[in-house]
């Protein structure tokens, strides 16, 4: 009825649940006295012996219980409140660990929506289950144990039938979990895919438009939308099903302990105080159960969730390496290296080195495997064969802190972020404006943005007020301004205008005077300043040289070049 693991993962949370029931058992010993006051009353009341001073004494004593009552009560929501926010905070941050430990490709071991949907809903589905479920279900085994022990001073038969009834509750509970497992654990899959379809189908909604395929993906998320629906509903019904069998119980057991306080009564076996005394706790008797069957149900969603959320914190991690570069520069050299995803053979034997300072131009047709090999170097994946060293250490052996703050890797998807201009250059807000205004001028930005606000200029989401080639070259001046010694561009002209490719080329050119330089590219005429250019056909390295070596090869790389300048000369 309880998961261990969930226990385990946040240990601190014990101390919560047991304050907790403690305050909520407090409460009910001031909820017994209570009723024993009402009932000393009734019984005075109808045997005609009440007298005023009864009234006052029973009145003052009220007073104390429920006063007592209220602050024991206070402070189990007090305990459950401190509990529950301990738990998603502890959730979140292990969550969150985890996705960083993974490296910017946790995203092929979880998506980030389900990412998303677990550490919010999910986490918050959890805080049901430490707060109110957990605390409860311990509550209702003492607060049972505790009435039966009231009850028999007054009449051991009633007492001890009313204890035969309690188990049939979480009996029930047990039956319905096995079916509400498979059931919830549904639920959450047609809800995480319904959530990885909807964040896909808005992100892709303009090219959805432009093939005119919006009604047909409209159609597809309504079904999966339907699915999650039905079985929203079966989980529903379930527990409605579920709640009323408990009720059957609850009110069954609370009428028949009635009954036999009445009849106990009737037989002179119990006394009139005994008998009201008997009728009014054996509700108490069920009611602990009752809620913990109402709570079960949302802390089972929660668990369902909890299944996924260990899902992803069982993902093996990383391996980390924990050498540190030293000052020197850094040489990279790809040695018999030899590298595959999921089986599939992607680089086979490249061998390569790379001296700091050196300008590399890695060319190829498509999927040749260029940009798998810059992603080796930043240290994405580490299952290769062969040897991937950087200052003479493997790649896996050293600390990602220790090199990534050496390299720069550009891609042509510049991540450009919501706020100002100065937000998106400048993220720890450590230059100076002059500094900020320096990149701006090396990436021919500076006269726009001066036009509008400066470096206060409001960048939306995603860039979406700049043009392909603005948030590019924004890209390129945070770039330039980090000063690192390593800089791959991957691609990173592409999907952009011709006057933002040249300003961007020009300042790249610029750049591999000083910094060690390793361009990822389709178009031959930006690599033939550099001081080797590699040549990769279906993962292998087939050619490397200057241009003018392998120009006159009149191999892949030659044929290429011609092929490109007849192609430009025409578009031209
Ligand atoms: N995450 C991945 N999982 C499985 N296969 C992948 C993954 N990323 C890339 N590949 C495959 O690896 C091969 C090499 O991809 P890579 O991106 O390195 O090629 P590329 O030469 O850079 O291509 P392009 O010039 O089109 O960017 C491709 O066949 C691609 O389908």
């Amino acid at each position: 009825m309880f998961d261990k693991r969930l226990l385990r993962a946040v240990p601190k949370t014990k101390t919560f649940v047991m304050k907790q029931v403690m305050s909520q058992w407090i409460a009910l010993l001031m909820n017994i006295v209570f009723t024993i006051m009402i009932c000393f009353l009734f019984t005075f009341l109808l045997e005609k012996r009440l007298e005023m001073k009864h009234l006052i004494y029973v009145g003052m004593i009220m007073i104390v219980i429920l006063s007592i009552r209220a602050k024991a009560l206070k402070k189990a929501i007090l305990f459950s409140f401190e509990g529950a926010n301990l738990v998603k905070k502890i959730l979140r941050q292990r969550l969150f660990e985890k996705v960083l430990s993974l490296g910017n490709h946790y995203h092929e071991a979880v998506s980030t929506s389900e990412l998303v949907q677990l550490s919010v809903e999910g986490i918050n589905q959890l805080e049901t289950y430490f707060a109110l479920y957990l605390p409860q279900l311990f509550y209702s085994v003492l607060a049972p144990i505790t009435l039966f022990i009231v009850i028999s001073f007054f009449d051991i038969k009633s007492a001890f039938i009313l204890f035969l009834c309690v188990p049939l509750i979480p009996l029930s509970i047990i039956c319905v979990q096995k079916f509400a497992k498979k059931l919830l654990s549904k639920y959450w899959n047609s809800y995480t895919t319904l959530g990885d379809s909807f964040l896909e189908n808005l992100q892709g909604l303009t090219t959805f438009k432009i093939y005119q395929s919006d009604g047909f993906k409209q159609r597809q998320m309504y079904q999966e939308a339907q699915n999650f629906r039905k079985v929203t509903m079966r989980v529903l019904i379930m527990q409605l099903n579920s709640i009323s069998i408990m009720d059957i119980v609850a009110y069954g057991g609370a009428g028949l302990g009635s009954y036999m306080g009445i009849s106990h009564y009737m037989n002179e076996s119990i006394s009139l105080f005994g008998a009201l005394l008997i009728i009014l706790l054996s509700f108490e008797f069920f009611i602990p159960l009752r809620q913990l069957g109402s709570f079960f149900h949302i802390a089972m969603n929660g668990m369902a969730a909890s299944d996924k959320i260990f899902k992803i914190l069982d993902i093996e991690n990383k391996h980390q390496g924990k050498e540190m570069l030293k000052q020197d520069l850094l040489n990279i050299e790809f040695s018999h290296l030899s590298f595959q995803y999921d089986k599939r053979p992607i680089l086979k034997d490249i061998s390569f080195k790379i001296q700091a300072g050196q300008f590399i131009g890695i060319v190829g047709e498509s999927g040749s495997g260029k940009s798998t090999i810059a992603k080796l170097v930043m240290g994405n994946y580490q299952h290769y064969d062969g040897s991937l060293l950087i200052q003479n250490q493997e790649r896996y052996d050293i600390a990602d802190t220790s090199f990534l703050k050496r390299v720069m890797y550009i891609t042509h998807e510049p991540m450009i972020f919501k706020g100002t201009l100065r937000d998106n250059l400048d993220f720890y807000h450590q230059y100076r404006d002059e500094e900020l205004y320096l990149a701006l001028k090396k990436v021919s930005l500076n006269q726009y943005f001066k036009q509008l606000e400066g470096l206060d200029t409001l960048i939306l989401e995603a860039g979406s007020n700049l043009s392909g080639g603005q948030r590019q070259r924004i890209n390129l001046a945070r770039a330039l301004l980090a000063d690192s010694e390593i800089y791959i561009f991957d691609e990173a002209t592409s999907q952009i205008d011709v006057e933002s490719e040249e300003n961007i080329i020009a300042i790249i050119k610029e750049l591999a005077r000083t910094k060690t330089i390793i361009m990822i590219t389709h178009r031959l005429s930006t690599v033939t300043d550099c001081d080797e250019i590699l040549v990769m056909q279906k993962g292998q390295l087939i050619e490397r040289g200057k241009h003018q070596k392998l120009m006159l090869e009149n191999g892949v790389y030659q044929k290429l070049f011609y092929q490109q300048k007849e192609l430009e000369a025409y578009q031209g």
